[in-house]
């Protein structure tokens, strides 16, 4: 056992989930620091990264420490344990709007180059690259990852099920995805026979060898990807389904994941709006060159960069834009009531969440009118689309899902040490010039794969080391085992990096008795078909799965199980040994800013805060044998029951329960159980008077917490606010904020 303290880490990060960290961290530390344990924060908002990159232009108040980094580097240590609330992976608008309130707060950060010139823009443009998209799970994610739905979670949703639009046979809804030219058919995988260090190099048509990326680093046993994505292709697969779209009367919709393919997808994106524009863009192609506009950043980029032209421009590009609708199909929309479409912003559009929340429609996605529309859903690239295909088919042919009677699918995802697209973010481009991309050996020369590339084609690297695999298998079986439930890795032979993984595997399974488990390799398509009938007969089969699918899956089932991912349990057992909890499978969601902003209310839901402290508490009681936390934890569990069989859930209507109220009731319920406790003595003396003063002021806490909703609040911007504003604003009963402060003495 160490000597040092038992401390929790509780990461502060953006939106919705940092709003409700100011209410919450007060309640938790009245829970935990009476057993000894100190809880810290660590920072890692994307404000707070962007000021750590830049400390030179930083007076010395200024400066933040680079609090990513650090706590990057504790996973690797044996008695980390962090909490990790989702956090913004940011997309080029939303970085550029938080540089703008960085500036606007004093801080002489400078502009994002987005054309860069000199070699000083390049080397800004550079550290801000590492800011963008999927840039903080990657560094904290030195384990697996196991989602799934607690008992009472699963059982909460069995009881109070959330509403399914009905699904029709006759539903024109499907998924569209190119059949020729993207990574799955472009695509090479090598397993390394020893460890080797490599280089990606093009070498042109014109006899010129271009190195893309001079050095990777490769261990010995670990599965190398080559792979692209023909640009002519995908042009014309785009053209096709615009096409199929607007004669056979569908919305069009483009779903991508752009933060976590954070090359390659906004090149994607930006392809099929110049498509869907062809005629205005190439009518208006020197003014937009000269603008600098880059649609791979949404059509926001176009409509910010033209409000600098005469009004005379502004207004003719606006005409052409709109005449090239008249041939096109009808965009699904965003946001109906403001005219934002699908191609507004690729952040607004990400896959794990927009296709579940289509597929919960049933089928449906909102037209610019503002009613629901059978819709194409375009996902180009057919590795992964084809699921959605799968579930879209099994809807229409069984109904919708029913919440109260269908089984659960749970997650084993593969994700550590940057496995697969998480590595592939400084290694993938845009290819300048026709020619052969090849991964060099730098010290033998040795050509290990090669592939003939066109320009504007998207090349990259992708990687998975062999010890996450072994790990990740691990967990699979342990995770069968523990809950007597088959598992499914979905893995298709017929793709070359699977191929690879299967090797694996097969090979590590072999390290357990798995005689009375079963453990199945299906490709994705047949390992969705198979999880879908179990499912509807009430059957749980835990879904193992490469890191996309992982994203993807660990935002479907629960969105049909439970109505949203906020109820997942989520953690990652760190492969050094220490943990981290993650709380849900959802994201940020940008949305209940809006709703706070505007109305004071936050729908926001924390039970997977809950959980996660839950989890972590748990972890530390086993690992540190310390009975208190193991008490906190089991107490906790007993609370988070209570609440959901009070539905105590914060509810998205403004005026009723919220974040807040919900985080009240946590806070009594967790009281009570301490204090009905008999094991320990100290904690049950500690929290009887807790218990009776929240119960005591219950109608006073809740009316001081209903009152302030309905009118706006402001909480001094967005991506940088000031806490005391935030605490202010999330902290707004009095009566709450006396009682825990007589608590904590
Ligand atoms: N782990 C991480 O760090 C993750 C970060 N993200 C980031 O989050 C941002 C937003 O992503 P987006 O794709 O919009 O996904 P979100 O999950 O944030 O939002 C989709 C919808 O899910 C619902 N939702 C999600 N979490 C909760 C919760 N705790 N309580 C209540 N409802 C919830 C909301 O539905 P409703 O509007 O109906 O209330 C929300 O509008 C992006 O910047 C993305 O990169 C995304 C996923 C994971
Ligand atoms: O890292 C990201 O950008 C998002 C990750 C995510 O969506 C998830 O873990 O479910
Ligand atoms: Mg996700």
């Amino acid at each position: 056992m160490s000597n040092k303290q038992p401390t929790i880490i509780y990461t502060l990060t953006d939106e919705a989930p940092l709003l409700a960290t100011y209410a919450f961290l007060p309640i938790m530390r009245s829970f935990i620091e009476p057993a000894g344990i100190k809880i810290t924060t660590s920072d890692i908002s994307l404000s707070s990264r962007v000021l750590a990159a830049f400390p030179e232009f930083l007076t010395e108040a200024q400066r933040v420490p680079d609090e990513l980094a650090a706590l990057g580097k504790l996973t690797l240590l044996p008695d980390t344990n962090i909490i990790k609330l989702p956090n913004i992976s940011a997309s080029v608008p939303q970085l550029l709007a938080a540089i703008k309130e960085l500036q606007g707060k004093g801080y002489k950060i400078p502009d994002f180059p987005e054309l860069p010139k000199t070699e000083e823009d390049k080397a800004i443009r550079t550290r801000y690259s590492k800011i963008l998209g999927s840039a903080v799970n990657p560094v904290l994610r030195e384990g697996n990852s196991d989602r799934r739905a607690p008992k009472a979670v699963k059982e909460y949703a069995r009881k109070h099920p959330h509403s399914m639009s009905k699904w029709s046979m006759a539903s024109r809804t499907h998924v569209a995805h190119m059949r020729d030219g993207d990574f799955y058919h472009d695509e090479v995988s090598i397993t390394l026979d020893r460890a080797r260090n490599v280089r990606m190099e093009l070498v042109t048509k014109s006899g010129k060898t271009l190195v893309l990326k001079p050095e990777v680093k490769l261990l010995n046993g670990e599965i190398i990807d080559s792979m692209f994505m023909s640009k002519k292709a995908l042009c014309e697969f785009y053209e096709e389904q615009m096409e199929d779209a607007r004669q056979t009367g569908l919305l069009f919709s483009l779903h991508v994941k752009a933060t976590m393919m954070k090359v390659s997808h906004p090149i994607v994106f930006g392809h099929c709006v110049k498509i869907f524009y062809k005629d205005a863009f190439a009518k208006h192609a020197k003014t937009f060159e000269d603008l600098g506009i880059n649609v791979n950043n949404g059509m926001v980029d176009l409509y910010t960069k033209i409000e600098k032209l005469s009004s005379g421009e502004k207004e003719e590009i606006i005409r052409d834009l709109h005449a090239c609708h008249e041939h096109r199909p009808s965009l699904a929309m965003v946001d109906s009531a403001k005219g934002i479409t699908n191609f507004h912003s690729p952040s607004d559009v990400i896959v794990d969440a927009s296709m579940p929340a289509m597929i919960r429609s049933g089928g449906k996605m909102y037209g610019a009118d503002g009613r629901q529309y059978d819709c194409k859903a375009v996902m180009p690239e057919s590795t992964f689309s084809r699921i959605y295909q799968e579930m879209i088919n099994f809807c229409k042919t069984h109904g919708a899902f029913d919440p109260r009677t269908i089984g659960s699918v749970p997650n084993v995802g593969l994700m550590a040490q940057q496995a697969e697209e998480y590595g592939s973010h400084d290694k993938t481009f845009e290819i300048p010039e026709d020619g052969a991309a090849r991964f060099v050996d730098n010290e033998t020369g040795e050509v290990l794969t090669e592939q003939n590339v066109e320009t504007g084609d998207i090349w990259r690297m992708c990687q998975v080391k062999d010890e996450p695999i072994r790990d990740w298998v691990k967990l699979a079986v342990t995770r069968a085992r523990n809950s007597n439930t088959p598992a499914v890795f979905w893995l298709d032979a017929f793709r070359p990096h699977e191929h690879e993984v299967i090797q694996k595997v097969v090979k590590y399974v072999q390290e357990y008795d798995i005689k009375d488990l079963k453990i199945e390799i299906m490709s994705q398509v047949r390992a969705m078909r198979y999880t879908l009938e179990r499912l509807v007969r009430g059957k749980d089969t835990i879904s193992v799965t490469g890191n996309i699918l992982r994203d993807y899956l660990t935002d479907l089932f629960p969105i049909m199980e439970l109505g949203t991912s906020a109820k997942m349990l989520s953690i990652v057992p760190l492969m050094a040994g220490g943990g981290m909890y993650e709380t849900g499978a959802g994201g940020s969601a940008p949305k209940h800013v809006k709703q706070l902003t505007e109305e004071n209310h936050l729908r926001w839901d924390s039970l997977g805060e809950f959980l996660a402290l839950g989890a972590s508490l748990e972890d530390m009681g086993c690992k540190t044998d310390n009975a208190q936390a193991k008490l906190l934890a089991k107490t906790l569990d007993a609370a988070v029951g209570k609440l959901l069989d009070n539905n105590k859930n914060p509810s998205p209507k403004t005026g009723e329960l919220d974040n807040r109220g919900s985080q009240f009731y946590l806070a009594m319920y967790w009281s009570q159980e301490l204090a009905a406790q008999s094991e320990d003595k100290t904690l049950q003396a500690r929290f009887a008077p807790l218990a009776k003063a929240l119960a005591d002021n219950e109608k006073a806490i809740v009316a001081e917490l209903a009152e302030v909703q309905g009118k706006p609040v402001d909480i001094n911007g967005y991506y940088a606010s000031d806490s005391e504003t935030l605490q202010k604003v999330m902290r707004p009963s009095k009566t709450l904020n006396a009682v825990l402060a007589a608590a904590n003495g």
